[in-house]
Parts: C-alpha cells; sequence; structure tokens
C-alpha cells in the first residue's frame, strides 16, 4: 500500500517536476515517519454506496493514465515539525514572529482529522491533460449548518482544498488570495457531491480557478465558485 501511494504522489510531483516544491527548508532526508503511512483517500466501512461506487469509477479512469488517484494525508506534505517551522521562516516570515513553535508539533491538516464518516469523508483525482481536479466528497452529520445541510463553510473549505491542491500541482507553494462563492442551493447532509475545479489560466504568479459543486447525478448545481491563488516567492517579506 505504502509503496502505490508513494508511487502516485511521486507520479503526480514528476508531472510538475515539483515545481517550486524544491524544499529549500528541508533539512534532512530518510524514511518517512509512521503517519505518512496512512491514506485517508481510500474506502473505508463509513462511506456510502455513492462514494465507494464513485471511488471505483474513477480508478477505473486511472487505469489508462490519464486521471490519477491523489493520496491524502492527516498531516501536512512536510515530514517534520522542523520542516513546517522552516518553511514558515522562509515563505510566511512575518507570521512566523506570532507562531507557536510548540503547538506547530500538534499540527494536522484541518479536514482530515474527524472520526471516520462523521467529517469530510473526501478523495480526489487529477487529469494532467485537461487541468483539472475532482473531489468526490461526503459531508458528515457533524458538518451541519441549517437543520439537514451541510455548513456553508465547510462547502467552502473543500472547494479550497480542491482548487488549492489544482494550485499546488501546477505552481507548487501557493496560498489563496481571492475565493469567490454562489451557494445556489442547499447541499443535503450526508449525501455525495461532485465537486469539479479548472485551471482556467496563469499569470505570472497568479493562478485563477474555478470550481462547481454538483450532485452525483448532475443534475443539481449547488454551488459555482472563482478562486485567485498567489505561488508565494520567497524574496517577498509576507
Ligand atoms: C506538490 C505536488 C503534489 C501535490 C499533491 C497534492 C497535495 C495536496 C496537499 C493538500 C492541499 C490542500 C490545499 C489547501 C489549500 C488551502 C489554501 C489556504 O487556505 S491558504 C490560507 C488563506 N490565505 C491566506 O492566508 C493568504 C493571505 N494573503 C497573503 O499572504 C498575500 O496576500 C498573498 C501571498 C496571497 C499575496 O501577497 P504577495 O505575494 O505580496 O502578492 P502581491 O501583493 O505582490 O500580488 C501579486 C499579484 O496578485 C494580485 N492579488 C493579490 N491578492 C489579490 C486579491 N485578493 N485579489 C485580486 N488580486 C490579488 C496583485 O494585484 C498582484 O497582481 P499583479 O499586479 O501582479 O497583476
Amino acid at each position: 500500500m505504502l509503496r502505490s501511494c508513494a508511487a502516485r504522489l511521486h507520479a503526480v510531483g514528476a508531472l510538475r517536476g515539483l515545481r517550486g516544491c524544491a524544499r529549500p527548508w528541508a533539512r534532512s532526508s530518510g524514511p518517512a515517519p509512521e503517519f505518512f503511512h496512512e491514506d485517508h483517500s481510500l474506502p473505508k466501512p463509513s462511506w456510502s454506496k455513492d462514494m465507494r461506487l464513485l471511488f471505483d469509477q474513477f480508478m477505473k479512469k486511472c487505469e489508462d493514465g490519464s486521471w490519477i488517484h491523489l493520496p491524502s494525508y492527516n498531516y501536512t506534505l512536510f515530514q517534520r515539525s522542523q520542516d513546517i517551522s522552516a518553511f514558515i521562516h522562509a515563505y510566511l516570515p512575518t507570521a512566523s514572529k506570532l507562531i507557536n513553535e510548540e503547538k506547530l508539533l500538534q499540527a494536522k491538516i484541518f479536514t482530515r482529522n474527524f472520526e471516520d464518516g462523521l467529517g469530510f469523508e473526501y478523495v480526489m483525482f487529477y487529469n494532467d491533460v485537461e487541468k483539472r481536479v475532482v473531489c468526490v466528497f461526503e459531508g458528515g452529520p457533524y458538518l451541519q449548518g441549517m437543520p439537514g445541510c451541510l455548513h456553508g463553510g465547510a462547502i467552502a473549505t473543500m472547494i479550497d482544498a480542491t482548487v488549492g491542491t489544482s494550485a499546488m500541482i501546477a505552481e507548487g507553494i501557493v496560498m489563496t488570495a481571492n475565493l469567490n462563492i454562489n451557494f445556489k442551493r442547499p447541499v443535503p447532509l450526508c449525501s455525495v457531491v461532485l465537486i469539479n475545479s479548472q485551471l482556467d489560466k496563469i499569470e505570472g504568479r497568479k493562478l485563477f480557478i474555478s470550481c462547481n459543486v454538483q450532485s452525483v447525478d448532475e443534475k443539481t448545481l449547488y454551488t459555482e465558485a472563482t478562486s485567485l491563488f498567489i505561488k508565494l516567492d520567497p524574496e517577498k517579506q509576507v
């Protein structure tokens, strides 16, 4: 399992030549620690039938190499806290003054730390030719906003994660500068939706990515969004 996950991640990195991801902040190399072993984007007993069905359909599309399954972990791309700290010092020096380094040891990815089936369940796939990332997402009962509906912030989070993944694949180290969302229909809690993102254009350090959220049968358009990501420039004091 670890081998195939590593191979897939490597494939994504190789696609882009890991542009901007040369890890100038990384101080050491070595075997990945244990937490890297669990890929949270693989089927779990808590997944619904729809989620499993879509996963299988996309995995089928991966067989000819046109799509790639993106593994997902509950920590950042960095393996060690000192790497995170060095990253922040290199790219976000202003923020670094306010960050509690000890607390960094506890840092985890926001969307990957609910109990199985209760929060964000998702899996992403990438098509390099079409510059698309598709996320199959099921928002669990702990993400309720209005009764029976998914919280808008949870939808925004998953849109950001999907377009953010697209931006990272294209240009490496990026941050969201702008995210515009139109919530057109409420998303039923615990339903499966497709988040479709499209890299529209890159202008210098700016990446423009659009996105929509649809029902599995594609009959309901729940949400539309546009986003702007900026490739971080370590020469700038952000
Ligand atoms: C590695 C390969 C393998 C990958 C596999 C996949 C791995 C996946 C891993 C998990 C991924 C999860 C993704 C999650 C993504 C979450 C991202 C966030 O939440 S981030 C958290 C939330 N985000 C934050 O906290 C970000 C906070 N903001 C900042 O830090 C900074 O504002 C900045 C860095 C965004 C830009 O600063 P700075 O570098 O100083 O930039 P400048 O001022 O120089 O501007 C450059 C150009 O951009 C323009 N422009 C800029 N802004 C806007 C705007 N809003 N509106 C319009 N335009 C804007 C500006 O006019 C200029 O244009 P031009 O003149 O060149 O034409």
